[in-house]
C-alpha cells in the first residue's frame, strides 16, 4: 500500500467535511488506497504476463466466442465505477489463446482508468496482436455510476460499444453471426 496515495486520502476524507480522526475513519486511508492499488492494478500488468504463454496450436478457424465476462472499470472522467459484460470473439489462424487468458486480458485494461470506447479497442487490439487472428471482435455493454449516482442520474441507461477487427469488420455475415451467438440480433 502506498502511503503517499493514503494521505491524500486522509486529505479527501477532510475535503469532504470528515473528521478522519474519528474512530470509524482511522484506517480508511490505508484501505482505500489499498482498494484504489487493487482497482488500477492494470497498470502494472504487461500481455505477456498476463498470458503466461498460454497460446496452444490448433487447425480450427472457426470463431471462439467467449461471452459474458464481468468487468468492473473506473471512468477516467469521475473515477467512479462502470461496471458490465465484455463478449470477445476472435477467428485463429493456427494458434488459440487460453480460455481463462480473454479474460485476464479483460482484467489487464478494465483495471485503469478509461472511457468505454477506448476500453473496447485496448482489448481488440490486445486479442489482435497475441494471436495474429484473422478478426476479433469485442462488444461492452455497461452501466457507469457517473450516470447514475450523480449527473443525470439515470438508472437504466446501458452503454454498448464495439470494436470489430479484420474479418468481424469485412465481412457482414462474421459479424452477423457473432452478434447472434452474443445474443444481439
Ligand atoms: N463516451 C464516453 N463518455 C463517458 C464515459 N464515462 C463517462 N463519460 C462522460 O464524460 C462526460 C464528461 O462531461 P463533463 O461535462 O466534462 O463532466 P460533467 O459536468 O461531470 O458531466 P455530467 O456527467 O453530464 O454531469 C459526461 O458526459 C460523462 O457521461 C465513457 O466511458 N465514454
Ligand atoms: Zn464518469
Amino acid at each position: 500500500m502506498s502511503p503517499l496515495l493514503a494521505s491524500h486520502y486522509r486529505e479527501i476524507l477532510v475535503g469532504v467535511g470528515e473528521n478522519p480522526e474519528r474512530e470509524g475513519l482511522l484506517d480508511t486511508p490505508q484501505r482505500a488506497a489499498k482498494a484504489m492499488q487493487y482497482l488500477c492494478n492494470g497498470y502494472a500488468m504487461s500481455l505477456e504476463d498476463v498470458t503466461n504463454g498460454a497460446l496452444f496450436e490448433s487447425q480450427s478457424d472457426e470463431m471462439v466466442i467467449v461471452s459474458d465476462i464481468e468487468l468492473y472499470s473506473l471512468c477516467e472522467h469521475h473515477m467512479l465505477p462502470f461496471i458490465g459484460k465484455a463478449h470477445v470473439a476472435y477467428i485463429p489462424t493456427g494458434r488459440v489463446l487460453g480460455l481463462s487468458k480473454v479474460a485476464r486480458v479483460v482484467d489487464m485494461f478494465a483495471r485503469r482508468l478509461q472511457i468505454q470506447e477506448n476500453l473496447t479497442r485496448q482489448i481488440a487490439q490486445a486479442i489482435q496482436q497475441i494471436t495474429d487472428a484473422a478478426g476479433v471482435a469485442v462488444v461492452i455493454e455497461a452501466r457507469h455510476m457517473c450516470m447514475m449516482m450523480r449527473g443525470v442520474e439515470k438508472q437504466n441507461s446501458i452503454m454498448t460499444s464495439s470494436v470489430m477487427l479484420g474479418a468481424f469488420r469485412d465481412s457482414s455475415t462474421t459479424r452477423q453471426e457473432f452478434l447472434q451467438l452474443i445474443g444481439r440480433r
